[in-house]
């Protein structure tokens, strides 16, 4: 699948809920409106749905929420889906969790050929965590991350670039670090109402860099992994990701589309275009579905006009819960 701007569209981020255990700061308000039970796909539908991307060229699958492990049946849709590794059509599949219970479900996502994981976590002290979260606790994603370990699994830490946990970047590097994982910094976007200003929550990523040149000496990489993040390592070995839509776009690269939990089709995470692709998976052909999706790639976006400035935030009336990222 080629877009009109000549980019290869090889990765798909799969969201199987909109709901969510946490309510973190930055990603949805606390009163939250989440999608009526009938328009989510079954499991079914889903896994019909992945296969049809497959078909058409999609070698990475990643699945994301909402918390996707909350989903009744998730690690049966894991299971189902691993045969596209077996067969070799697929890469990588694999998860975005906020890691509340991971430690549940680590081994039977390492035992259907899920090889990595990354777990969101933007904060190390539990009481700013439970702040940040609205209600979370730190030890079951702690414990989470320990069992992926356990089990096997490749850890990668994604946190949120926050005016609020600035202080933190030093200590969250070298606590992923220590265990052998990457962290990936991520400039917060402006992705559907929250109970905050954005301009409050931003920090560019370049002032989030600086502080860790405070405490490691950073070597730029050629590292991709086939997400958005630019890496480097420090001296230690220690890989740091950043992902910068705000100060740096990624867009002239990119290579991924978005499938919501009800269907839909956003072929970019910072636009409005959208395709309904749950009708025809339930009422349609296979013809009318491969179509429809040929059809939202070819007019996929150039790029996204995501902005956070003093007296003027551009984003879009989506939360990032929605597409799961
Ligand atoms: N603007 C923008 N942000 C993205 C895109 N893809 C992922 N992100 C953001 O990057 C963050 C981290 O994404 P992850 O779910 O960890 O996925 P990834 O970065 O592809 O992961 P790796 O496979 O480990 O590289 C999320 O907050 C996403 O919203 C994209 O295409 N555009
Ligand atoms: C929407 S969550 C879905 C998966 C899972 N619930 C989790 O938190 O990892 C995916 C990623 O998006 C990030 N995120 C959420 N809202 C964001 C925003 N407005 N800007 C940037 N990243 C955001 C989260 O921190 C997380 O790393
Ligand atoms: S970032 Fe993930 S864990 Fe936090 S509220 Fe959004 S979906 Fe839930
Ligand atoms: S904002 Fe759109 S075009 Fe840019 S990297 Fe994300 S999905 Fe791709």
């Amino acid at each position: 699948m080629i877009d009109s701007h000549g980019r290869t569209i090889t990765y798909l981020r799969l969201s199987v809920t909109d709901r969510c255990n946490l309510r973190c700061a930055y990603c949805m308000p606390l009163r939250m409106r989440f999608a009526p039970r009938p328009d989510l796909l079954t499991l079914d539908e889903l896994e019909r749905l992945a296969a049809r991307f497959v078909a058409h060229g999609i070698r990475k699958l990643r699945l994301t929420g909402g918390e996707p492990l909350v989903r009744p049946g998730i690690i049966d849709l894991v299971a189902d889906l691993a045969r596209h590794i077996e067969t070799g059509a697929l890469d990588e599949l694999t998860l975005t969790t906020n890691g509340t219970l991971l430690a549940d479900h680590a081994e039977a996502l390492a035992r259907h050929g899920v090889r990595r994981v990354n777990v969101s976590l933007d904060t190390l002290d539990p009481g700013r965590f439970t702040a940040l979260t609205r209600g979370g606790t730190i030890a079951p994603v702690l414990a989470g991350i320990e069992a992926a370990r356990a089990a096997g699994l490749a850890v990668k830490l994604n946190a949120v670039a926050l005016r609020d946990t600035l202080d933190e970047a030093v200590d969250l590097a070298a606590f992923a670090h220590a265990r052998g994982a990457a962290i990936t910094f991520i400039e917060v976007m402006p992705l559907g109402d929250v109970d905050a200003e954005r301009l409050d929550q931003h920090v560019p990523m370049p002032e989030l860099r600086q502080r860790l040149e405070t405490a490691f000496a950073l070597t730029d990489t050629t590292l991709r992994t086939g997400g958005p993040a630019r890496y480097v390592r420090t001296a230690t070995g220690g890989m740091i990701g950043f992902i910068t839509p705000l100060t740096a776009n990624f867009c002239a690269s990119c290579n991924r589309v978005r499938v919501t939990a009800t269907g839909t089709l956003h072929p970019c995470l910072g636009n409005a275009h959208a395709t309904d692709l749950r009708t025809l998976l339930r009422d349609g052909s296979a013809e009318d579905l491969d179509r429809a999706i040929a059809r939202a790639i070819g007019a996929k976006p150039r790029a996204h006009d995501f902005r956070i400035a003093p007296g003027e935030t551009r984003g879009l009336d989506r939360h990032m819960s929605v597409t799961g990222g």
